[in-house]
């Protein structure tokens, strides 16, 4: 039940641009669905306007569409378009992209082959080679979205006018995080619709994608908002102390106090299973969310520092031993390794000759090296530069590299035996398991990758895309691309799920979401201060603990190695 008190009353009818402040489920997204909902009523619309709602994730659109669908009539939900930056700023770039660059079509680079290709270079290379490629090949890459959407906004004002007419109340979730590029497409479209921005300074965890402290104040020095701010208010875990003690962080007050609600758990190394301590806070909070929710409506996330952890994690909570159970859950993770091998796999299937097939699998695996990660290790990269100068030389020098190329081609002789059904699934199956058994690491690693398209919910849209290839030719032409294809589609599909069972995902991947309780693994190589810390990196770790923390509604538990504890706790 929503309670209005006055000052979120004054926010309904308030006119003009607004900033909404509040820390973790104060219900600034609440209010401003609310406010959405006021605008309706007050017939503030014309005919085809809409209410925008911009968001970072997908995932937080997800939430914001599922709240907006519960707290407002079907009615007023149609005059709402929730979307992300991408989302939307693409939607611009594609309609009217011919305004700045003269090329007929835009085509998009997945961001697995964005990494792949601009990898090793700086910032300021990467951005050179993104707008060259715009530029002189018309290729886009998502990190331009914003700064292309700008462009045409600040070049043509006659769009900035139809946009600022079709949408002229925007509001723009976690403000404290836009980037320079964001933060300029707003003003733009400041000039002539009203922003409503919502706010947690220090919910502030993208500084280094360009989030600056001094966001907030620029916002209120050029538009001078009418200014709400809940404060400490706490809705998401009411009569809890887990609010307090993501406050409480900031400051480093939490230390040697104890919560009742935020637990901390250091763990010892437990030889056989290093991460059993997860499994045994598993067992713990299933057992009492499955009493308190016989029907199953609960939700656990297990957040953790790095893409890496993600899915070493997720590796261990899928297997059963002979102490612990399997737990089943689904990972939410930047899919790129999983996506670069769903590539491979594919561009094996298709039909070609051994030669070219080898040629093409040797090309896609320098891709999947070059792309998986975050941040390359040497070994990545020294294996790629070997495969490309095999590729070109045909020289195999070294045990490893021997064994790898050997691999390469028992699988490539491997797929020449391949009878296919005709079923993708199957035929998928019957692929992959030609990598199974690798003993060299780069191929065990695609394959490890391979594993998490069903965790990720990948599997039917990769199993449509195959059978409509094999319906048209009887065999799997042109596979690569048509997954591609998918999975590019994949990044602006926008569903309201519902968050039931267990989720593990980085911290930052958490923001704006909710869960019955919080397990934060602190991983003993991966810790949330990194190691030799500066200042800032300190004050943006307390800042992401404070984000995983607070997203617990019930309760919380950081897992931290008893041999070296997080030094914010
Ligand atoms: N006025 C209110 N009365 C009762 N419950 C509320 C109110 N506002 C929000 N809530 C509930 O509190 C929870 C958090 O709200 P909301 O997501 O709007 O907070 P937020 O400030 O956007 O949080 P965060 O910054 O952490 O994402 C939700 O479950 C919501 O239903």
């Amino acid at each position: 039940m929503i309670k209005l008190c006055e000052k979120r009353k004054q926010l309904l009818v308030e006119d003009g641009h607004l900033m909404v402040k509040g820390g973790p489920g104060a219900g600034k997204t609440t209010i401003s669905i609310l406010k959405a909902q006021q605008l309706i009523s007050d017939g503030k619309l014309l005919k085809g306007q809409k209410i925008l709602f911009l968001s970072f994730a997908r995932s937080t659109v997800g939430r914001v569409i599922e709240s907006a669908k519960s707290m407002i009539p079907n009615e007023s939900f149609k005059h709402l378009e929730i979307n992300t930056y991408h989302g939307f700023t693409w939607s611009i770039i594609q309609t009217y992209s011919r305004l700045i660059v003269k090329h007929r079509f835009i085509r998009l680079l997945p961001p697995p082959e964005t990494a792949s290709l601009l990898f090793g270079l700086d910032e300021e290379q990467r951005r050179a080679k993104c707008t060259s490629m715009f530029v002189d090949e018309g290729i886009l890459t998502f990190d331009l979205f914003a700064e292309k959407a700008k462009e045409i906004l600040q070049r043509i004002v006659s769009v900035r006018n139809i946009i600022s007419d079709t949408y002229p109340y925007i509001f723009v979730d976690e403000f404290q995080d836009t980037d320079p590029h964001e933060w300029d497409f707003i003003k733009l479209l400041g000039k002539k619709s009203t922003i409503i921005a919502l706010a947690d300074p220090y919910q502030r965890i993208y500084d280094f994608r360009g989030a600056n402290p001094k966001r907030i104040k620029e916002f209120e020095d050029c538009f001078k908002p009418v200014e709400f701010d809940f404060g400490d208010e706490n809705n998401r875990s009411n009569g809890k102390d887990i609010t307090k003690f993501g406050n409480d962080l900031l400051t480093g007050a939490n230390k040697g106090v104890k919560y009742k609600d935020v637990i901390v758990t250091p763990y010892t190394f437990d030889g056989g299973e290093p991460m059993s301590a997860v499994k045994y806070t598993l067992l713990n909070s299933l057992k009492r969310l499955r009493a308190s929710n016989p029907n199953g409506d609960w939700s656990i996330a297990v957040l953790v520092k790095t893409k890496a952890t993600t899915l070493s994690i997720s590796s261990y909570l899928s297997k059963k031993s002979s102490r612990l159970p399997e737990f089943y859950h689904e990972v939410m993770i930047d899919p790129s390794g999983p996506s670069l091998s769903a590539m491979i796999i594919a561009g094996l299937m298709e039909p070609n000759t051994p030669d070219e097939r080898k040629k093409d699998f040797i090309s896609n695996i320098i891709s999947h090296l070059r792309g998986r990660k975050d941040k390359i290790t040497q070994e990545d990269l020294k294996n790629a530069e070997f495969l490309k100068s095999y590729l070109e030389t045909g020289t195999v020098r070294g045990k490893t590299r021997v064994v790898l190329v050997d691999e390469i081609n028992t699988i490539v002789e491997g797929i020449e035996k391949i009878e296919y059904s005709g079923t993708p699934q199957t035929d998928w199956l019957k692929v992959r398991k030609l990598l199974e058994h690798c003993t060299n690491s780069v191929l065990k690693d695609i394959f490890e990758d391979s594993k998490y398209l069903r965790l990720l919910n990948k599997g039917a849209l990769l199993g449509e895309r195959l059978a409509e290839a094999w319906r048209q030719n009887q065999h799997y032409a042109n596979a690569k691309n048509a997954i591609k294809d998918a999975l590019l589609q994949e990044h602006f599909s926008l569903s309201n799920r519902s968050y039931n069972g267990i989720f593990v995902m980085t911290l930052h991947k958490s923001k704006g979401k909710e869960f019955d309780e919080v397990i934060i693994w602190e991983d003993k190589y991966h810790s949330i201060v990194p190691y030799k810390p500066t200042p800032g990196a300190i004050e943006q770790s307390r800042y992401l603990l404070r984000v995983g923390v607070t997203r617990a509604r019930n309760l919380t538990t950081i897992c931290t190695p008893s041999t070296s504890k997080c030094i914010l706790i």
